[in-house]
């Protein structure tokens, strides 16, 4: 493509070179430079791309972006400045691709917890209405029959371009995408046109980004200005409540849902269950009662945030009941992955305060025995991740009977420190805990100690598939370290 179509409605200075060219590709990363290539230098949270500008040229790049006064010797390469180069690289992909996101029915999905549970009723619910789609989330992108393992939740905004664009080539109708508060404060999803916002609750998460829930908020309400069509909002959460306050006169119309307060969706005569959750569906028109195989109101709300979607969009409800009822398990959210009578084994992806207070509190009343709780905390050493053990220390020692606190993904943080100050946590909440750093020790400790009465909540991986130690990693299977200790301690005793 030309660099000048590129280059179009993004503000940069002409350093040097020729702008009368042609750009084959575009990379934010020098190790992905090909031949003739633009390369967008980005000033990291970890390295200053700018470092590997010489790197790029040498792989034949003949652009530069940049936003910082580096010398570039080479005659041959053209040189842009930017004043922003993460929003300038989402204005070219979004050129460079031709804008795909106008030929797509972009779904937004956004908050602290629920976004891919929401995502997968959203996308059953498509798939029962034979609509062609596509999803982009925490479990990866799926496109068609084809998966691709995501680094974010949220790509970059030049991976998530080429993505749309084959989501167009494939006639993908459309995209639920789940947008975390870092693409919205790194402008990863800048210049995509969303038709539909979805909010699903706001609760203390990522503050070492965000310094505080104001800029937390902010960060997320972003996304309800880029909407077209339809903001739905969870009319039960305090910020949801606020962001209902900023979309009344918004260009896409506002909808509600909820099950405590007044809402456009809204839920009544709930029964729930170890395993599911019934409920009456009520719309502005109909009302329908129909079950999701996931326990607890946060599933219930999560349902009425993909039913409204579905809904608005003109989908019968007979056609959503079937979509919700049609999802039996979602990887790793309250996956039961061992079950004898009144003993249970549950892995759930929950890491934050909230969303261990509700799964523990969901468990609650099918124990007959104790709750036996394994998680760690996945959070840096900042102030903010101090504050997140705190959090989930405290809710360990009030909501669980025993706590077996051992690590997460550890990375690069202090074990000793991340173990100390959880259990500190637990022991101020006068909780009962026993500490083991390996978390495979820990889970096999917690089927050792259980009786045939007790749950055992493994939280915090979910379906993830590793640990990440240091900067390796590590395989790791929480299913099959259950199944393996269940039987070494029953079928071999
Ligand atoms: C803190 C953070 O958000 N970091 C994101 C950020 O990386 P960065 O700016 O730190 O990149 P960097 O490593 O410093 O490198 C700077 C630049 O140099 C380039 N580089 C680097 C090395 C090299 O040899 N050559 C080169 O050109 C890099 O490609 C980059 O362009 O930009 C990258 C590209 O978009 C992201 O992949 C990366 O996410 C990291 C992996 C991350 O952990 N992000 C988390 C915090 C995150 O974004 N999470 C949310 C979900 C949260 C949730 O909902 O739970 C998400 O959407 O995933
Ligand atoms: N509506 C909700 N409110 C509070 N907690 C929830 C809600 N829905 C799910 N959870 C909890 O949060 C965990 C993660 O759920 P889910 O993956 O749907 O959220 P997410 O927003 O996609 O999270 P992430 O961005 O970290 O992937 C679940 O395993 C459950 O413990």
């Amino acid at each position: 493509m030309e660099l000048t179509t590129v280059l179009k409605n993004v503000q940069f200075e002409h350093l040097k070179g020729n702008l009368d060219i042609n750009i084959p590709t575009i990379a934010y990363d020098s190790r992905e430079i090909r031949e003739g290539s633009m390369f967008v230098a980005i000033t990291g949270f970890t390295v200053d791309g700018h470092v590997f500008i010489d790197k790029a040229i040498e792989k034949g790049a003949s652009v530069i972006v940049l936003e910082k006064d580096v010398p570039i010797h080479d005659n041959k390469v053209t040189v842009i400045k930017v004043g922003n180069p993460r929003n300038a690289l989402a204005k070219i992909a979004a050129n460079f691709y031709n804008h795909p996101t106008e030929n797509l029915n972009l779904v937004g999905i956004t908050g602290t917890n629920g976004k891919t549970s929401t995502s997968y009723l959203l996308k059953s619910i498509y798939e029962e209405a034979q609509k062609s789609i596509a999803l982009i989330g925490t479990i990866g992108t799926v496109i068609n029959n084809k998966v691709i393992q995501n680094k974010n939740t949220t790509p970059e905004s030049l991976n998530l371009q080429q993505f749309f664009t084959e989501m167009v080539e494939d006639k993908i109708e459309t995209c639920m995408m789940e947008v975390s508060s870092h693409a919205l404060n790194l402008d990863r999803v800048a210049y995509s046109q969303f038709n539909t916002g979805i909010f699903t609750n706001l609760t203390p998460d990522h503050l070492e980004l965000h310094k505080n829930m104001e800029e937390y908020f902010n960060a997320k309400a972003k996304l309800f200005d880029m909407t077209k069509q339809f903001n739905i909002i969870n009319a039960d959460d305090y910020y949801g409540q606020k962001l209902i306050d900023m979309c009344k006169n918004k260009q896409a119309k506002l909808i509600t849902y909820g099950i405590d307060n007044q809402a456009d969706i809204y839920a009544t005569d709930i029964e729930y269950s170890f395993d599911r959750t019934s409920f009456v569906v009520n719309t502005p028109s109909d009302s329908l009662r129909l079950t999701v195989n996931l326990p607890g109101d946060i599933y219930v709300l999560n349902s009425l945030a993909a039913i409204a979607c579905a809904y608005y969009n003109g989908i019968s409800l007979p056609i959503i009941k079937k979509g919700i009822e049609n999802v039996k398990q979602i990887s790793g959210r309250f996956e039961v992955i061992y079950e004898k009578d009144d003993f249970r084994v549950v892995v759930d992806f929950a890491h934050t305060e909230d969303a261990l207070q509700k799964t523990l509190s969901t468990v609650r009343p099918y124990t007959k025995g104790r709750i036996i709780l394994v998680f760690g905390v996945y959070a840096d050493l900042s102030e903010s991740g101090t504050e997140k053990r705190n959090g989930m220390g405290r809710v360990a020692a009030e909501y669980a009977d025993f706590s077996i606190v051992t690590l997460d993904n550890p990375k690069h943080n202090n074990p000793f420190t991340v173990i100390n100050e959880t259990k500190q946590a637990i022991e101020r909440n006068r909780g009962n805990y026993k500490a083991i750093p390996d978390r495979k020790e820990a889970i096999e400790y917690a089927v050792n100690m259980s009786t045939d009465k007790d749950i055992i909540v493994i939280a915090g991986k979910g379906h993830e598939r590793t640990q990440i130690i240091g900067d390796t990693e590590v395989p790791f299977n929480e299913k099959d370290i259950v199944l393996h200790a269940i039987e070494r301690k029953y079928v071999q005793s």
